[in-house]
């Protein structure tokens, strides 16, 4: 096993997403919307996901679940789920099959200590228990993720039933309590509405409720306040936390909006162009950012009390697509600190800074840049 790899897996993360791969294959190129990414999520902890637009962020959530929309492909790594249940169903799945079923592929996919969800029959039972069962995912527009046609109880009523094996009087109880729980004021007159009769701030409260219905160890949120004005944003965002807070649950939250992860992170995952440039604990990446890009993100916030005249940073330039993806370190085109001659023609150095820190970039490593630059090379 090489080093960095000993990194990351740890007996307290429940995923652990290792060195995925996922590309969407076109005649004219291949988009590389997910290049080689490692991190994990440790139980109960929030991981925040941030990155501008277009850097794989929801692509590497939807790869978790395998939601990936065709010519999409999950074409390389591991992404290891390690909750009880899936320690347990690998211990099951050595057993001769019995009523359960469960395909060669699901039996492959398993360990001693969890299960391999890219490896996972994707129409298989497994990955659909696992699904809304366990992992729980919610979006950006919440209106979108709930059908027009059924009113909010029987969608929610429905998604408990179908994960849990309850009659539909305790299923209607336990909807009435989660619409409660997510701070839904008049539960008994909201079962009956439908979306298009609630505000956008109602919609997101439901799919939250559906989302904890089966009491997920993992919730993943795709900005799901983005959609939103900012006083919902904040009160969604107070809700989240204190859901996450209350249970063990795990949360894995995407968002562009580093304000967001200050408030609510344990850990924070940067990245740019399909790959993770930095991570660490949240005071520690805010503190002492180590990638050049986390420090551009950092200096794009507005700081309250710097006056109104204060200039914000912007990022010099844009997010290459991955069709044009550039040579070397993916930053280096927009990137104020590159190395003439290194940035531009290798491969930045994953540098391990802690136990659960790290970065990408040559001036980590000062050996490493050392070796490599251009004068150095010519005189060996
Ligand atoms: N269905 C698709 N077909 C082709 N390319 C796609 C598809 N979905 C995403 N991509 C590409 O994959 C890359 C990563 O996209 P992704 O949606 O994960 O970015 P993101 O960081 O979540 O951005 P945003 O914050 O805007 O949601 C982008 O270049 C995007 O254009």
């Amino acid at each position: 096993m090489d080093a960095s790899k000993e990194h990351i897996i740890s007996t307290a993360d429940l995923l652990e997403v290792e060195d995925l791969y996922t590309q969407f294959r076109f005649d004219d190129g291949v988009v590389r919307a997910v290049d080689g990414v490692s991190f994990s999520v440790p139980a109960g902890k929030t991981v925040c996901v941030v990155g501008e637009s277009g850097c794989g962020k929801s692509i590497t959530a939807r790869s978790i679940l395998q939601l990936i929309d065709r010519p999409g492909r999950i074409t390389g790594g591991r992404i290891w789920w390690r909750s009880a249940a899936a320690i347990s169903s690998a211990e099951r799945s050595k057993r001769p099959r019995r009523s359960r079923k469960s395909t060669d592929a699901d039996e492959q996919a398993t360990d001693d200590s969890g299960v391999d969800l890219v490896a996972l029959d994707p129409a298989g039972d497994h990955l659909r228990e696992i699904r809304g069962g366990e992992i729980a995912m919610i979006f950006q527009e919440p209106m979108a993720s709930l059908s027009p046609m059924y009113t909010i109880g029987n969608q929610l009523i429905e998604v408990i039933r179908l994960h849990t094996p309850v009659s539909k009087a305790a299923a209607t109880d336990r909807a009435l309590d989660l619409l409660a729980q997510v701070g839904i004021p008049r539960p008994k007159h909201t079962m009956d509405a439908y979306s298009f009769q609630l505000s956008g701030g109602m919609c997101q409260r439901v799919m939250i409720a559906i989302a904890l219905s089966c009491n997920p160890k993992l919730l993943i949120a795709d900005e799901p306040t983005t959609a939103l004005d900012v006083t919902t944003q904040a009160r969604i965002l107070d809700l989240l936390r204190d859901l996450q807070q209350d249970s063990d649950m795990a949360m894995m939250f995407i968002t562009h909006d580093l304000g967001v992860v200050a408030e609510i992170a344990d850990e924070v995952v940067v990245m740019y162009l399909g790959t993770v440039v930095e991570q660490g604990p949240v005071d520690e990446v805010f503190e002492h950012p180590q990638h050049p890009y986390t420090r551009a993100l950092l200096a794009s916030i507005p700081r309250m009390g710097a006056g109104a005249r204060q200039r914000l940073s912007a990022i010099q330039g844009q997010v290459p697509h991955p069709f044009n993806y550039p040579q070397g370190c993916p930053f280096h085109p927009r990137c104020p600190e590159a190395v003439e001659g290194v940035c531009d023609r290798v491969d930045p150095p994953t540098v391990w800074l802690g136990e659960r820190r790290r970065s990408r970039c040559v001036l980590n490593d000062p050996e490493f840049l050392a070796e490599t630059e251009p004068a150095n090379e010519v005189s060996r």
